[in-house]
């Protein structure tokens, strides 16, 4: 069997930022902070490709405010912000996520991603909602204000590649990355708000697993930790995660930015080494790549 179907699944080096910084109650705080700190890393980093955002950027991870903080997609403040920050500094967004109020008046977790025209090239909703209860640690259900997405999202990022899209808990469901990588994706990217419960225990572990069970890229950006704010504690520790499993760089908890080079070579050299892509036994099992609905829109 041949294995060139498994080359330059990336076309070249790509530059990535995750910029991991503390969210708020104000909205148009919260908005400059993103402002703040893409001239940041622009300036250190004029070439980057990308700049990856935290999971609810521009609001209070919290159930009663999601409603609050939503907008309508594309008319609202935040993806006119956003999609005017990508045509100024000239670089791609992937856009966290933040609350979206819905034509049908749901209010979903949703991330977008601008190119660097600032047109919006993929739109995620968040597709398993984080509804959780660990007695005397953490409860939290999404599902009391939000809406879950229903589909898949893998969409090509410039002439760069092909990237899939999963929001936080989704990291918890293997299918989503494995829809995308079996749809040519070459990067797997989790805006997520893990926190210090579950953050310490299963956080590298999903990025890790997801990593190696695709032979993908995996980007975690997360919200810094907000020791003073209370609320909900978001875990921090944005990170890459290369194809091998090998955790390339990541973030303490505090407001941070990390920086990192996807190199196609890695990616190439990880799926000829162990050709798991050409290995798989779909007479044995489903291919779920081939049921599910992809748009980027
Ligand atoms: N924002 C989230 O979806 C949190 C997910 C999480 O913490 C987990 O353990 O999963």
């Amino acid at each position: 069997m041949s294995i060139k179907n498994s080359m330059s699944i990336i076309n070249r080096n790509i530059k990535v930022a995750l910029l991991q910084f503390y969210t708020g109650s104000d909205k148009q705080a919260n908005l400059q902070k993103v402002r703040e700190f893409a001239a940041k890393a622009l300036a250190k980093e004029p070439a980057l490709d990308l700049l990856v955002l935290p999971e609810c950027f521009n609001s209070p991870y919290a159930v009663d405010q999601f409603k609050n903080y939503s907008e309508p997609i594309p008319s609202g403040e935040t993806t006119k912000f956003l999609s005017d920050l990508a045509r100024e500094y000239n670089v791609n967004i992937i856009g966290g996520s933040f609350p979206e109020l819905g034509s049908d008046n749901k209010i979903y977790n949703t991330s977008l991603t601008f190119d660097k025209r600032g047109e919006i090239v993929a739109k995620h909703r968040k597709a398993h909602l984080f509804d959780i209860d660990i007695p005397g640690k953490i409860t939290f259900k999404e599902s009391i204000s939000l809406a879950p997405g229903d589909k898949a999202t893998v969409f090509q990022l410039d002439n760069l590649c092909k990237i899939g899209l999963g929001i936080c808990y989704d990291i918890r469901f293997p299918e989503l990355a494995m829809i995308a990588a079996r749809q040519g994706a070459g990067i797997m990217c989790y805006p997520g708000a893990f926190n210090t419960v579950t953050g310490p225990k299963f956080w590298t572990k999903f990025a890790v697993a997801r990593a190696i069970d695709n032979q993908v890229y995996i980007l975690m950006c997360s919200p810094a930790r907000n020791v003073e704010g209370g609320g909900y504690q978001a875990y921090g520790h944005s990170m890459v995660v290369d194809p091998n499993g090998d955790v390339l760089v990541e973030a303490g908890h505090g407001e941070e930015i990390v920086y990192c080079e996807l190199k196609p070579e890695v990616l190439d050299e990880a799926r000829k080494n162990i050709p798991i892509t050409l290995q798989r036994r779909f007479d044995i099992y489903h291919d779920v790549s081939k049921d599910a609905v992809a748009k980027a829109i």
